[in-house]
């Protein structure tokens, strides 16, 4: 496997074009505009600049990493890719509508992952004649420092299609973990009911915002609070996330938290926004 495809040059497709590259894969990276392309890579190119200016990696380093990567608009030039990783918005029908594309344009043995965090890996792969190559890739934000790759098998996924990803994932420095597909996979359905839990303390009263950080801070060692890191993930996120769970698995306990879905009506989404639980400058 040489030739890797990136659907998508956003905060994800970025990081995921970045590491490939890293690891000495060859990189087309394809967004729907030529400006999303650009932005992608001059993120790219800045994280790379900031690890040269912390002695990381050296000029030449960067120079050969950026030069493995190449943006594109043309979802033709997938045609004798090996491998794709599909990272566009967050969106059953725009999912459904680029892996059909992909499975016209790609050679027969090439595995169409998706970086899905919630949506059904099964329902994206019915939108293809090779669902036994589809496959979720689930990295997690920032994908050059976060270690853990949840690797998701659909219902017709196959046992060679799964151990192949493992091993790439393994190959990029990460730690793959196999997960069975399910609502929120693993981290997403433990994490995001604990942060609408966190919501409810505050609504109740219980204790401040930052009072509640600093408890699971110190009490749970936990490196961030659950409501700055609401505020990191974006509160639309979180809110989109706990409606996938409600409503998939039809159980009250996934309810979102009235104030959460307040806050996300009122904009307050968080870092993105300058303001969630907590102010950003
Ligand atoms: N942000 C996170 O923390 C995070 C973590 C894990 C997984 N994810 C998942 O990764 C995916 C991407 O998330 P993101 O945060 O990078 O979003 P983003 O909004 O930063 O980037 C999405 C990009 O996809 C592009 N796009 C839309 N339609 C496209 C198409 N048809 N072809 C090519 N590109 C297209 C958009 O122009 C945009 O540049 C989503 O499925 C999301 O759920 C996000």
């Amino acid at each position: 496997m040489q030739k890797i495809f990136v659907v998508g040059a956003g905060t994800m497709g970025s990081g995921i074009a970045q590491v490939f590259a890293e690891n000495g894969f060859d990189v087309i990276i394809r967004d729907v505009d030529i400006k999303f392309v650009e932005r992608g890579l001059g993120v790219i190119e800045n994280n790379l600049k900031r690890s040269v200016e912390k002695g990381k990696i050296t000029e030449e380093e960067k120079i050969k990493v950026l030069g493995r990567i190449k943006g594109t608009v043309d979802i033709n030039e997938a045609k004798d890719v090996d491998f794709v990783i599909e990272a566009a918005i967050e969106n059953m029908e725009i999912k459904k509508q680029i892996f059909k594309e992909l499975d016209n344009v790609c050679k027969e043995g090439t595995i169409l992952a998706t970086n899905t965090s919630s949506l059904s890996i099964t329902e994206i792969a019915s939108s293809t004649a090779r669902p036994e190559k589809v496959i979720g890739m689930h990295f997690f934000n920032p994908v050059p420092v976060m270690k853990l790759v949840e690797v998701i098998k659909g219902m017709k996924t196959s046992e060679e299609t799964f151990n192949t990803v493992k091993e790439l994932a393994q190959k990029l420095g990460k730690t793959p973990v196999e997960v069975n597909e399910a609502p929120g996979f693993v981290v997403n359905r433990i994490l995001i009911p604990m942060i609408n839990e966190a919501i409810g303390v505050l609504a109740d009263g219980v204790a401040s915002a930052s009072d509640i950080d600093e408890a699971m801070k110190l009490g749970a060692n936990h490196p961030i609070g659950p409501l700055a890191l609401s505020d990191l993930i974006g509160n639309d996120v979180v809110l989109a996330i706990m409606d996938t769970l409600y409503s998939e698995f039809n159980d009250s306990k996934y309810r979102p938290h009235p104030l959460l879905r307040k806050m996300v009506r009122a904009g307050l989404l968080g870092r993105k926004t300058g303001k969630g639980f907590f102010e950003y400058k």
